[in-house]
């Protein structure tokens, strides 16, 4: 029997992550799964992500390789994935979510407080930049792009820190460049982060795809990650804007808290609610899950969220 193709991008970390997923299907499935490496203008532009319409740009080029039989599914980091449902494809799987915590990559071990005064801080992330100004306004924040490798061998020679994903320096055997795991409480990270994301064809899918996603899916985590994306969709805005999102369950119920943030990190606003999950099938808890986003997205923007950041619509 032909193998399960998986389409991915061919960075470091989309490899990592396609990798994991390719030995947990070989396993589920007992089939041959081997990875596709898919190419987009993302990878080869040098143009700032904005200039090319943003992450999104790195989906379409694999959701138009899965949608033209080149691949049977796709490996995507949440985070960076459009919040709108692509005509045709679904996500078939979300595997159990790894640490969605932010890491502070600093010279020396320093943590966020210990950096000195006008230290200079990288990252690309428009909620990191409004959340390091919050906390810190003497810092110099550095604009960077790259992949995680390029961006921590910059710490120590022209940048003191970085902000990095923990899930992603797990998946590259990075982690021990952390020298701060910034807490969710104070820090919370993009909505889905630390969450992969395996996209498939609706209907048409090779024999044992469909057991092989069942093993990898996760309703926990589909429930948490949902209602941190349906914050971005129900305030219209797009994965860089600053927006931090975090859900939990704790026995039984369901936390979810959001916040907004100003870009230059002199305002915020944060929203939190609860729904207690009733035991049902994964409709009537999305369902719960929906309601509640509904709710924290009501009450961010009766507070004024679109008149504090790059909402409704815009993108930043
Ligand atoms: N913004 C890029 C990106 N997209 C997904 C990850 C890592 C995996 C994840 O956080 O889910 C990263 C790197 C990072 O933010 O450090």
């Amino acid at each position: 029997m032909s193998a399960l193709r998986i389409g991915t991008r061919g960075s470091a970390l989309a490899v990592a992550q396609s990798t994991l997923i390719l030995d947990r299907l070989a396993a589920a499935t007992g089939r041959d799964v081997e990875l596709v490496t898919v190419t987009s203008e993302g990878d080869t532009s040098k143009a700032s992500l904005a200039t090319l319409g943003g992450t999104g740009v790195f989906a379409s080029a694999l959701r138009a390789a899965l949608l033209a039989d080149e691949c049977d599914l796709l490996v995507h980091s949440l985070k960076d994935l459009p919040t709108a449902v692509h005509p045709g494809l679904t996500l078939g799987a979300i595997p159990a979510r790894a640490d969605a915590r932010d890491a502070l990559c600093a010279r020396d071990g320093l943590t966020l407080d210990q950096l000195p005064e006008g230290a200079r801080v990288g990252t690309g992330s428009p909620r990191r930049v409004a959340q390091l100004r919050a906390r810190r306004q003497d810092l110099e924040v550095i604009d960077i792009r790259g992949n995680v490798d390029s961006r921590l061998a910059r710490v120590g020679d022209d940048l003191d820190a970085v902000l990095l994903s923990a899930a992603g320096l797990t998946r590259l055997g990075r982690l021990d460049a952390a020298t701060e795991l910034l807490g969710l409480g104070f820090w919370p990270s993009a909505p889905g982060q630390g969450a992969l994301a395996i996209e498939v064809r609706e209907g048409d899918q090779p024999a044992d795809l469909e057991k092989g996603l069942r093993a990898l899916d996760h309703r926990e985590s589909r429930l948490l990650v949902t209602a941190e994306r349906e914050v971005l969709a129900g305030l219209e805005a797009g994965c860089a804007a600053p927006i931090g999102a975090t859900a939990v369950v704790d026995a039984g119920l369901l936390l979810l808290s959001a916040t907004v943030y100003r870009p230059d990190g002199t305002e915020r606003l944060t929203a939190s609610h609860g729904v207690t999950l009733e035991p049902g099938s994964l409709q009537s808890q999305l369902a719960e899950v929906d309601d509640v986003a509904g709710r924290v997205v009501d009450e961010l923007l009766e507070n004024g969220a679109a008149a504090l950041a790059p909402v409704g619509g815009g993108t930043a």
